[in-house]
């Protein structure tokens, strides 16, 4: 993707299979949501091969519409709709495209229970609070039952307990069980939990591809465990703390206490790589002649 003569996408190449949850991170103007929004068939790239459900989205037609929930980073507004009527509006696209197989629209009444937005059922949309919003963002973007659905940060402003929800939702809730996910976050921890692969960008390439534990490994390699023995404290990095804790109870288990293990963290990794790719992007500093 070039804007002008400026490639904000260079050489981005992955594919993600049926069924999988795939975490795109990267910091701020990474080309995340660009990423996003040519596979949606919202932004045209300017060159390079996609394919999404076998189809480029630059010709596609309604039916593949109908198989892609997209949730963008905000809604365009309808504060005078009441949630529920908008839902049904919204759904009703989709009524000539369902099948034995998926029954589309999800009914109303179900899908608002499923993303927490039951009691609201007769609320204008603009007398939401941002959390619920969100939530009716979310609604917009299963109300299809689709085969992929695309999100660009969809927990952005939702409070602890409504994210939780959220990733209740993705993992579950009604969406059919081969759902293929594609969502952009910020948040490493959610990134840790919802995904089965995270791809991470950085200035307009991927600089990692795998699951979080292979990134998570790749980088930081080694676990912390600390323990005492006989009230004497010990910590040893080692490659693989679960092995290393049999042992460690097999030998002595009686004497051992106050056992940690600190696995690396996809977070250890994100940090790690992000500061490479930057550092080598970095035009190299003339030394001072001085
Ligand atoms: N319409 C546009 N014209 C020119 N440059 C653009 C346009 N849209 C995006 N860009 C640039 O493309 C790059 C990638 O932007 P993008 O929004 O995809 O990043 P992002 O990873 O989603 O960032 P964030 O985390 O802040 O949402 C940025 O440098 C941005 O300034």
């Amino acid at each position: 993707m070039r804007y002008g003569n400026r490639d904000v996408l260079a050489g981005v190449s992955f594919d993600v299979h049926s069924g999988e949850t795939l975490v795109i991170l990267g910091p701020n103007g990474a080309g995340k949501t660009t990423t996003i929004e040519i596979l949606e068939g919202f932004r045209r790239r300017s060159s390079g091969e996609v394919r999404v459900l076998g189809v480029d989205p630059d010709h596609a037609d309604e039916g593949w519409r109908a198989d892609i929930g997209v949730v963008l980073q905000s809604w365009r507004d309808h504060g005078k709709w009441r949630v529920g009527e908008f839902l049904a509006y919204q759904g009703s696209y989709y009524t000539p495209f369902s099948s034995a197989s998926t029954r589309r629209p999800w009914p109303v009444h179900d899908l608002l229970e499923a993303v927490g937005l039951a009691d609201q059922i007769n609320t204008p949309i603009g007398r939401l609070s941002g959390g619920q919003r969100r939530r009716l963002d979310i609604a917009v973007g299963l109300v299809g039952r689709p085969a992929l659905i695309l999100l660009d940060e969809p927990t952005a402003g939702l409070d602890p307990e409504a994210r939780s929800e959220f990733h209740r939702i993705i993992h579950t809730a009604g969406t059919r069980s081969d759902t293929t996910v594609l969502l952009t976050t910020h948040d490493l921890d959610e990134a840790e939990i919802l995904a089965s692969r995270v791809l991470i960008l950085a200035g307009g390439s991927i600089i990692a591809d795998g699951t979080p534990q292979e990134l998570a490994r790749q980088i930081a390699g080694t676990d912390e465990v600390r323990w005492t023995e006989n009230g004497v404290p010990h910590a040893r990095s080692v490659a693989e703390s679960t092995g290393f804790v049999r042992e460690l109870f097999r030998q002595n288990g009686n004497a051992i206490a106050d056992l940690e293990v600190h696995r690396a963290s996809l977070e250890d990794a994100y940090f790690a790589l992000v500061r490479e790719a930057e550092a080598t992007r970095t035009e190299p500093v003339e030394p001072n002649a001085a």
